[in-house]
């Protein structure tokens, strides 16, 4: 039987002793000359660099606007094709962040399970249970929820107070303990929190036990590996899918953008590994 989304999260972690999540965010002005006049540039692009990072890898993440702005999806179906046949291991994360009312979120549901065929994608989760509910009633795909964003404005929103026992708590940590409590039925969810917010990660952890979260801002966004995997990692020093996107993609501008790539994601997650 094919292993969902969470046994194969979980058997990557495993067999390859990394939580390095390898985010595909293709923008053709920074890619190699040699992708210049290259029909196919995106996808070529985004598999050598899948390919060469792959064994670091515990998830790739294709975010779907960077393709999409590019008229580019049909890249993006025939790179996660490509990443499920050349590394089944290792399971695919839509960075899509849906969120619509309940009859367009199931399109949205097709568009990632069935149409780009990924095995996990984010969702937006403010516009409420029914609206998240028809992803999180395909117990074989994960439902990455996003609960405190990495930007600098995650605050504006997320942080607003909400009653809790008596006094008040940010609006992300009642978010973390809905979704915990009501949402996860199905032992499918996972959540976002910023790597750039190491108070707020150590906060969620206390709140949602051992749920997996997807870390980004880690590489250009400035985030600190040692204080993410101390605040962050579940009690067996896992738990976390730590995401670097252009650290990585655009390591190098030359001909070695693949080598390169691949020791950036080496060293990230030998720097994890370093604090687990
Ligand atoms: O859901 C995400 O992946 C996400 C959530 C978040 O809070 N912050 C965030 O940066 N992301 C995505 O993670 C990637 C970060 O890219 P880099 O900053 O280049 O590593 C981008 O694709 C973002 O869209």
């Amino acid at each position: 039987m094919t292993p969902t989304f969470m046994q194969a999260l979980r058997a990557r972690w495993q067999s390859a002793d990394t939580l390095v999540c390898v985010g595909l965010d293709p923008e053709p002005a920074k890619f190699p000359a040699r992708f210049a006049n290259d029909p196919d540039a995106v996808f070529a692009f985004c598999r050598d660099i899948a390919d060469a990072t792959a064994e670091y890898a515990c998830a790739f993440k294709p975010q779907i606007a960077h393709f999409a702005a590019l008229g580019a999806e049909d890249a993006l179906s025939r790179l996660i094709v490509h990443l499920h046949a050349a590394h089944p291991g290792v399971p695919v994360i839509l960075d899509a962040k849906r969120g619509d009312i309940g009859s367009t979120a199931q399109r949205y549901v097709a568009e990632a399970f069935e149409r780009h065929g990924a095995d996990a994608v984010t969702v937006n989760p403010y516009l409420g249970r029914d609206s998240v509910q028809p992803f999180l009633d395909r117990a074989d795909k994960g439902v990455v929820i996003l609960c405190r964003t990495s930007n600098p404005g995650a605050a504006d929103l997320q942080d607003l107070p909400v009653a809790h026992a008596g006094g008040t708590r940010p609006l992300y940590q009642h978010v973390a303990e809905t979704i915990a409590r009501d949402w996860n039925g199905h032992g499918n969810v996972s959540l976002v929190v910023g790597a750039t917010w190491p108070e707020q990660l150590r906060e969620v952890r206390a709140i949602v036990g051992d749920m997996p979260f997807l870390v980004p801002g880690i590489g250009a966004q400035g985030g600190d590996v040692e204080a993410v995997v101390a605040n962050a990692k579940t009690a067996d020093g896992a738990g976390l899918m730590v995401s670097s996107s252009r650290a990585i993609l655009y390591a190098s501008s030359d001909d070695d953008y693949a080598d390169a790539a691949a020791r950036e994601a080496r060293v990230l997650r030998d720097a994890i590994n370093r604090c687990r």
